[in-house]
């Protein structure tokens, strides 16, 4: 395998009244949460999908299936340190990420840096490495409805010398 890889990652999950909303592993106060076998972090499942990626171990649906009944409301953050874990066997560490949640509501700016230090200790890195942005959809399309969220990723990773 090469020096260095790049990963992408897309994950969508619907609103749900009566679930929590978590985002990079926050709980971020809202009206409604997101619907999900795990605990629906669509941040963290996209993060952890371009980590895989950039290995080509799969996804997380490959390592944690949705049918399996330990991944139920699963905390995402161990789900993304084991699929880490994997990543450091193959012998690549990150070099940075850089995500995009399309989300209309709620606003995120409060939250972004809490976020980036909640994704940088899981990944055990600087926060520098760990770039988290929102932005909507300008009312259109089933975020732009606010019917769900959908998150981005886009991960370096650079063999260990
Ligand atoms: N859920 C969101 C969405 C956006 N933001 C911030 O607002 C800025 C403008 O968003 P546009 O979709 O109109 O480009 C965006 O750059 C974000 O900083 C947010 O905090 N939360
Ligand atoms: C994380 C897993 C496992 O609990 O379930 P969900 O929370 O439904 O999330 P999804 O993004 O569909 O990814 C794969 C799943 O296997």
């Amino acid at each position: 395998m090469k020096a260095i890889r790049i990963g992408y990652g897309y994950d969508v999950h619907q609103f749900h009244k009566d679930r929590k909303l978590i985002l990079g592993g926050v709980e971020i106060p809202h009206s409604k949460g997101l619907l999900g076998h795990s605990d629906a972090d669509v941040l963290l499942h996209a993060i952890t999908d371009a980590l895989l990626g950039a290995v080509a171990l799969g996804d997380i649906g490959t390592l944690f299936p949705d049918t399996d009944e330990s991944y139920k409301d699963a905390d995402s953050r161990i789900l993304l340190k084991e699929s880490y874990d994997q990543v450091k066997q193959k012998g690549y560490e990150l070099v940075n990420l850089d995500a995009t949640v399309i989300a209309e509501q709620p606003k995120l700016r409060p939250y972004i840096d809490t976020i980036r230090k909640s994704i940088a200790k899981q990944l055990t890195c600087p926060i520098d490495d760990i770039s988290v942005k929102a932005t909507t959809s300008e009312k259109m399309g089933f975020a732009g409805r606010e019917e769900g969220v959908i998150a981005q990723a886009v991960v370096l990773l650079s063999k260990v010398e």
